[in-house]
């Protein structure tokens, strides 16, 4: 039941519970002396009004940003003078501005590599660089570090404009600058712009002003220059050249010295390549002020990464697309670039390629792309974990795609530059990677011996034929389908052609050693087609050749007229004579200039219609340098001639200039009609030691040439029968006079000669008449002959058909065999032919009412009448004259008019 209600007092229980209220209740008082949570809160308040008191107190005391900022740039500038390469580890222990570590930190770079140690420093003490070091190795941020930092150090704001101009060679590469220093940058309020091309001009130059640091391309770049009326770069403080050497490649060399004389004198340089050329070091001699050298791998084994494996395997030409296919199907998980010659290549290839679906994902990247095509290549690539991208050499400088396992060289490259450029686009960074590179065995010793000298060590591989597939019959099903895929096959042939033959080094590349028709069929082509500007280059060679040959005519050595007959010398003469002198001066510096043209023009990266004026334009070419040849051929033959023609002179003195150039043309015209030495006719007329001197005429000449009884070449032809008939020079064929021209002595008797001509004039003449009149009969026989065929066949056609009649014949009324000629008759032949008309005709007629058995029977007999009537006219033989047409139409007339 219920408790008794405690007394208070002495129970225990309640005195027990009455500690304990009193304990809890001095508990409580205690806990805000000692409780931490309430100490804390009341320290955070104390603290906290403690702070805003020292805030106000600094803020009072406080120097401004800029003060601060100018005392720190200070400092660090102070330091600058102190960098010591050797104690730098990180990009921390240089001294940097606290934006641009974090940049780097933010973006995970804490560590510097090799070209950043060496020349961040440097540029940081505002000295000109030319900074070279592997690919791979970390050149971007070895020139974006300083770039951040001159501008800080100058507290650039947007309305100071310009203020550092970085040149790529091309548009991915620029963009790919332009996004690391995003990253690293973004600490900063610098503007950064990219003018690369692709894009609106106006909308470009709307911005362009506003821009600190600006990326680009140098066309684009000198565009804005020339057409963007109020943009200026006054203010530049650097300049930075990204792969330098492939922006001379490219043949920007004009465009970079056009730019370079637009910036002010006063100015930093960067620049900076994996690989150096001599035209960079005399770009930098004109760009950069007593620049520091920083070759980072100068003394290194090799100039490729340690961590790149490189091999090459030997290939024919026409196997190249299996091998391509085959590796691909063997390296599905993979990421790989593969590096072609031409734009048509790769875009052949590509679709070819995606149409066989080898099971791994393909991208193209080259310069026939819409810009936003080739970034969202770009961009695609980056991303993917495996696929491959077909690439021409715009991908291979600068590019740095993440992890890629393979790089292919499916087109041998134009140097070792290259293939180091190409190779590098894989073990970037301390990655490792592995390149391939396919050689023509033609391409083989050169090229590796290039890269040996370039310390790249390559070694062959084999590939193994178990693995190869055949894909040559599913390319060629794929372009009997696709009519577009065949032209761009074509495309695809003529465009590497025309790359091997653009290519500097013949060494390596030959056209003339490459297999077409092969080439043709791996490509899925039935046949290789024409290439005309071959034709025409291997014409032009074999005129070079000529003219070789006549060069070293001029230097005595060999005597051009045996390469030009007669004939062809003689003809060309009169054409070239009076242009000859201009054309000499002129010749050299012409044939120079087209073969510069003939290079610029094949340069261009074309689409099918430039081809086709290319080809023109190389057939145009051609055309004037066969020409050019041809009189150079020929004025170098009449130099010989004129040198010799000057000897004569000079022996025949003033009166051989009276002659004038008919008598040095005429003497160097029978000189190579007959092969007559003129030095020989010179040391005879020295030899007789003539002094008189006297006009040489054409006919003394002809004498002369007479006694000396030179052979004049003959020509001879076999007729059918294989009788042998001379056509040059023409035999006589009169008999007068021939007994007369054995009697004759040594010299030209002109009266019999003319006499002679006559006669055989009037042979001639009668020899043609023969010929016609025989030839007339031989028509004549022939028509009558057809003639006679003709109405052969009509007579068996109208048995047949008569044949055919009594066959279909309802009726059943027989043949009367009394309606047959009487074949005892005797008759003529004429009378035969006629009589059998007229008896066909009769048989026809009974025929046809015997046949009667449709209403047009009428009709049919009519028809037949006529062709009976047509058939007798045409049977008619005409009477053989035996004279020409012309004359038995005057007979005719003759008879007519004798009848009347
Ligand atoms: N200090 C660093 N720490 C870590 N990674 C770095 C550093 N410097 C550069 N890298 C990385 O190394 C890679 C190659 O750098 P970068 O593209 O600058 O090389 P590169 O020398 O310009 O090559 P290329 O000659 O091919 O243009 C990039 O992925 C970059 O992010």
């Amino acid at each position: 039941m219920g408790k008794p209600a405690s007394s208070g007092r002495g129970d225990p229980e309640t005195e027990h519970r009455g500690d304990k209220k009193v304990k809890a209740h001095s508990d409580k008082e205690s806990r805000p002396r000692t409780d931490p949570v309430l100490n804390f809160e009341r320290w955070k308040k104390k603290h906290i009004r403690k702070q805003k008191k020292m805030k106000e107190l600094r803020k009072q005391l406080k120097k401004p940003e800029w003060q601060v900022e100018r005392e720190t740039i200070g400092r660090l500038t102070m330091e600058y003078e102190k960098i010591n390469v050797n104690e730098i580890m990180r990009f921390s222990d240089f001294p940097l501005s606290r934006k641009t570590l974090k940049g780097l930190q933010e973006a995970q770079y804490r560590m510097v590599t090799e070209i950043q140690k060496q020349t961040i420093g440097l540029a940081l003490q505002g000295k000109d660089v030319l900074g070279a070091a592997k690919t791979g190795s970390g050149k971007t941020l070895a020139f974006l570090v300083p770039v951040l930092e001159t501008l800080y150090r100058l507290q650039w704001t947007s309305a100071d404009g310009l203020g550092v101009l970085i040149i790529s060679p091309t548009r991915e590469l620029a963009y790919q600058t332009f996004e690391v220093l995003r990253k690293v940058g973004k600490n900063h309020d610098f503007s950064a712009g990219l003018i690369i091309g692709g894009k609106d001009l106006k909308h470009e130059s709307e911005r362009i002003n506003q821009i600190n640091i600006l990326i680009c391309t140098p066309g684009r770049l000198l565009q804005h220059m020339d057409e963007t009326t109020y943009f200026h770069a006054t203010n530049l403080q650097m300049l930075v050249l990204d792969e330098a050497d492939r922006i001379l490649d490219m043949g920007f060399a004009d465009t970079m010295n056009a730019i370079i004389e637009n910036l002010p004198k006063k100015r930093q340089t960067l620049l900076f390549s994996a690989t150096q050329t001599k035209s960079v070091k005399d770009l930098a001699r004109l760009s950069l002020k007593d620049p520091a050298y920083v070759w980072v791998h100068e003394k290194a084994k090799y100039s490729t990464p340690a961590t790149l494996d490189q091999n090459y395997v030997i290939c024919e030409l026409h196997q190249k697309i299996s091998v391509l296919y085959s590796f691909l199907k063997s390296h599905l998980k993979k990421k790989s670039i593969v590096f072609f010659a031409s734009c048509k290549e790769v875009q052949y290839l590509f679709r070819v390629f995606c149409r066989l679906r080898p099971g791994i994902s393909i991208l193209a990247l080259h310069g026939k792309q819409q810009q936003m095509r080739r970034m969202e290549v770009y961009n695609e690539f980056v991303r993917k974990k495996s696929a491959v991208l077909f690439a021409t050499d715009i991908a291979a400088r600068g590019l740095d795609f993440p992890a890629v396992n393979w790089v292919l060289q499916f087109d041998c490259p134009e140097d070792a530059n290259t293939y180091i450029h190409r190779a590098g686009r894989t073990a970037r960074y301390k990655e490792g990677g592995e390149s391939l590179l396919i050689l023509l065995p033609s391409e083989v010793k050169g090229m590796v011996h290039q890269l040996s000298q370039r310390k790249v060590p390559v070694k062959e591989i084999k590939i193994n034929p178990e693995k190869l597939i055949d894909i040559q019959k599913k390319l060629e099903a794929f372009l009997a389908q696709d009519q577009d895929l065949k032209e761009r096959a074509q495309r695809c042939f003529v465009s590497y052609l025309r790359s091997i033959y653009l290519m500097k080094n013949k060494e390596v590349f030959d056209v003339n050693k490459l297999l077409l028709p092969e080439y043709a069929l791996s490509l899925g082509l039935a046949v290789a087609q024409r290439v005309r500007f071959l034709q025409r280059i291997q014409k032009t060679m074999t005129n070079e050749s000529l003219i070789n040959q006549t060069d070293e005519n001029k230097d005595g050595r060999k005597h051009v007229t045996s390469s030009l007959t007669n004939d062809e010398v003689e003809e060309f003469r009169a054409y070239f004579n009076e242009k000859m002198s201009i054309l000499q001066k002129g010749e050299k510096k012409s044939g120079e200039k087209d073969k510069q043209n003939l290079a610029n023009a094949l340069d261009k990266e074309e689409n099918g219609e430039e081809e086709k004026e290319l080809e023109e334009e190389i057939r145009q070419k051609n055309v004037e340098k066969v020409k050019e040849s041809e009189v150079q051929a020929l004025s170098a033959t009449n130099e010989t001639s004129k040198d010799k023609v000057i000897s004569v002179q000079s022996l025949d003195g003033d009166e051989e200039d009276e002659d004038g150039h008919d008598a040095d043309f005429f003497r160097v015209k029978r000189h190579n009609v007959f092969g007559l030495d003129l030095k020989e006719t010179t040391i005879q007329k020295k030899s007789s030691n003539s002094s008189i001197k006297k006009k040489a005429t054409k006919v003394t000449e002809a004498k002369k040439v007479m006694k000396r009884k030179f052979k004049v070449n003959t020509k001879v032809t076999f007729t059918e029968d294989g009788e042998l008939v001379q056509q040059w020079p023409p035999i006589q064929k009169s008999i007068v006079n021939k007994t007369e021209e054995e009697d004759e002595g040594p010299g030209i008797n002109l009266e019999k000669a003319k006499e002679r001509l006559q006669e055989e004039d009037k042979f001639d003449k009668e020899e043609y008449r023969k010929k016609i009149k025989a030839k007339h009969r031989e028509k004549r026989l022939k028509e009558k002959e057809s003639k006679r065929e003709a109405r052969k066949k009509q007579v068996k056609a109208q048995d047949e058909e008569e044949e055919a009649f009594l066959d279909w014949s309802d009726d059943n009324s027989e043949f009367d065999p009394s309606t047959l000629p009487d074949p005892d008759k005797p008759r003529s032949h004429e009378q035969t032919s006629d009589d059998d008309m007229e008896d066909e005709e009769g048989e026809t007629r009974k025929m046809g009412g015997v046949k009667k058995r449709n209403r047009n029977a009428g009709k049919e007999e009519m028809i037949s009448s006529h062709k009976s009537k047509k058939a007798k006219w045409e049977n008619v033989e005409p009477l053989d004259t035996g004279l020409s047409l012309a004359e038995d139409e005057e007979l005719v007339l003759h008879l007519l008019k004798s009848q009347s």
